[in-house]
């Protein structure tokens, strides 16, 4: 396949749109809940796609992430800045800018970035950046610079979000354990969750969580992890069953250092497009209690992105 130019805002071939029109989630979020992990992308047209990437999606723009916020029943967003951006800041901070005070982001950024750049995302909201490993969405960037971008960011009270697959846990161990902040990981670091729970891929997953207290977890991204269904559609409220005990065991041992996101517009999903309404009903079936609800969706988002009001 041809690698896709800024200008050409086709999408990648069989691109999947997210869900118009979802449903009314069962479960009401408490009051002021977090969707700590979500994205825009462009408007194409407004904000060009990055050269550099390894998709081309749909828009999704700040306005439909909102109307989806309200519609759900959540107060705020983490706006996490995607891959099909680069390192081109501009829609996500637009969106923050936009949102009232009601948004944070997660940043790519490169060595290249000034201090006054570093300070100007700051004010816009941003509060962390992303190093991301997935082979398929990024090419590599060096160790030595992911290190020194960490540590400029320190400072500033960011943390680092980091994105990788299961296998790549242990050869990314002690590059992980060096970073010196707080540590946010996408979707639990994606186990497979065909193997058991109890089993050394998702046990190692869990020791690294259990011997650095600076480890955060995202329980979040079922509709990607998940090998048997049933799928967030069609008025399912119990989906995604295979990846519920692999959640509810870092919820329940973690319940401090867990958050929770749609991932909307849920980009390069290849087999199906979830109702978000319904992706909503999934979080009692990991976070059984109103407490550990509470703390995943408000404490903990809060603590990390508005410890100024936590
Ligand atoms: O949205 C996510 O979290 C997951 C993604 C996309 C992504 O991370 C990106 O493009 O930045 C994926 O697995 O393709």
């Amino acid at each position: 396949m041809n690698k896709p130019t800024s200008g050409d805002c086709t999408k990648t071939p069989g691109w999947l749109d997210w869900y118009a029109g979802p449903s009314q989630p069962a479960f009401r979020l408490p009051a002021g809940a977090v969707d700590a992990h979500c994205h825009v992308f462009g408007p194409g047209a407004e904000f060009p796609y990055a050269p550099e990437r390894k998709y081309t999606p749909c828009d999704a723009s700040k306005a439909q992430l909102f109307a989806l916020r309200d519609h759900l029943g959540f107060a705020r967003n983490v706006v996490v800045q995607a891959t099909c951006h680069g390192a081109d800041n501009r829609a996500m901070v637009d969106a923050l800018q936009h949102s009232g005070g009601h948004a944070r982001g997660v940043a790519t950024v490169r060595r290249s970035i000034s201090d006054a750049e570093l300070q100007a995302l700051h004010e816009a909201g941003v509060r962390g950046v992303r190093f991301n490993f997935v082979k398929r969405l990024v090419d590599f960037t060096p160790r030595d610079e992911l290190l020194e971008i960490a540590a400029r960011i320190k400072p500033l009270g960011w943390h680092v979000v980091i994105y990788f697959e299961a296998v790549d846990l242990p050869e990314l161990w002690d590059f992980f354990t060096a970073l010196p902040t707080t540590v946010v990981v996408d979707h639990m670091g994606r186990p497979d969750v065909s193997l058991p729970v109890d089993g050394p891929q998702f046990g190692l997953f869990l020791k690294f969580m259990r011997e650095h207290p600076n480890v955060w977890s995202k329980v979040s991204c079922p509709e990607r992890l998940s090998v048997t269904g049933p799928k967030a559609l069609d008025g399912e409220r119990s989906a995604y069953a295979d990846v519920v005990p692999f959640a509810r065991r870092v919820v329940e041992e973690f319940p401090d250092r867990v958050l929770w996101g749609t991932d909307w517009p849920h980009p390069n999903l290849k087999d199906h497009m979830p109702d978000d309404g319904l992706l909503v009903d999934f979080i009692p079936h990991i976070a059984p209690t109103p407490e550990l609800q509470r703390k995943l969706l408000v404490d903990n988002p809060m603590r990390l992105y508005w410890p100024e009001e936590a």
